[in-house]
């Protein structure tokens, strides 16, 4: 079922089109990923759509019962968000609380965000990660039906934006609906069911990450390392050189590994990749994401 249909929109800013004749639909209990560099209009896109900001034209529909109040709905994860100084992780929750009528329970949420550890702690002395958390169980306070999260790993080291992506997971388990925003090629691979890529405020794809990677690539890529294959062969074969690995594009690796096999190469440090999204950024645009943070 849809829960939110995005349609032609527009964001104009006197001479930037942040947003230019954007469509999607959003299916509940998805995680739905808008990707893309800065500047895309990933931001612009979700500040419509949670009602923070107007748009130009086009239209933003909620699947939901009729009269019902949007903003009691949906929570949201912002970039940066100022938290009190001189509070602690449990005085923030209950201040935030204080806000709404209806709201899930300190420990809930302590669980759900793995916050049990800190949250005696004053806000200002956590790390980037339990802040990251702590703003995750903010936006879920109001157990909404639908949470926004603007890029919430940026600049976070590689264990907490693993240890982040399990709780996302966990909130979708929980049959809410996750939309996120990342210039992370690899964290939309992960936790996406859905992706729409964006660059210069316009859509240059959409599917889920498995649809977009068989649609655009059907080989593999064998790589070797450059002493087994030799540089003679290499040029040869028309095989691309990269410093130190011979890089083999293969529709077939039983066929090429045997051809491979013939040439008498030895197979020693053999390794095989599948393109990812990166490589379809790149292929899309001639220019690579470079968030891909490989953790
Ligand atoms: N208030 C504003 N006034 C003028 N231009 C703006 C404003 N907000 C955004 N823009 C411009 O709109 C375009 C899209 O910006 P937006 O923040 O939506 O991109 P983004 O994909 O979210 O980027 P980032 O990954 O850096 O957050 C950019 O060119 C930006 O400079």
């Amino acid at each position: 079922m849809k829960i939110i249909t995005v349609e032609n929109l527009t964001k104009h800013y006197k001479d930037v089109k942040a947003v230019d004749d954007v469509s999607f639909d959003i299916i509940k209990g998805h995680c739905f990923g808008l990707l893309g560099p800065n500047g895309a209009g990933k931001t612009t896109t979700i500040e419509i759509m949670e009602g923070i900001i107007n748009k130009t034209s086009g239209e933003v529909k909620y699947n939901t019962q009729a009269n019902a109040d949007v903003s009691q709905l949906i929570g949201i994860q912002f970039q940066s968000t100022a938290l009190q100084d001189y509070l602690t992780v449990t005085e923030t929750l209950n201040l935030f609380s204080s806000f709404y009528e209806k709201t899930l329970s300190n420990e809930t949420l302590i669980e759900l965000c793995d916050l049990s550890e800190f949250v005696n702690r004053d806000n200002r002395l956590l790390s980037g990660g339990q802040r990251q958390r702590l703003l995750l169980a903010l936006a879920l306070i109001n157990d909404p039906e639908i949470v926004f999260l603007d890029e919430p790993t940026t600049g976070l080291d590689p264990q907490s934006r693993r240890h982040f992506w399990q709780l996302i997971k966990n909130i979708k388990a929980q049959g809410k609906t996750v939309i996120l925003t990342t210039h992370y090629m690899d964290e939309a691979e992960q936790l996406c069911d859905n992706i729409v890529i964006m660059d210069n405020g316009k859509i240059i794809e959409q599917g889920s990450p498995k649809q977009l990677l068989t649609r655009h690539f059907k080989q593999v890529f064998i790589y070797l390392p450059v002493e087994n294959v030799g540089n003679e062969l290499a040029t040869k074969q028309r095989w691309n050189i990269e410093e130190t690995y011979v890089e083999i594009k293969s529709v077939n690796v039983e066929k090429t590994v045997k051809e491979l096999i013939e040439l008498a190469v030895p197979l020693t440090g053999l390794h095989i990749k599948s393109a990812n999204l990166d490589d379809l950024f790149l292929k899309l645009t001639g220019h690579s994401l470079g968030g891909t943070s490989h953790v």
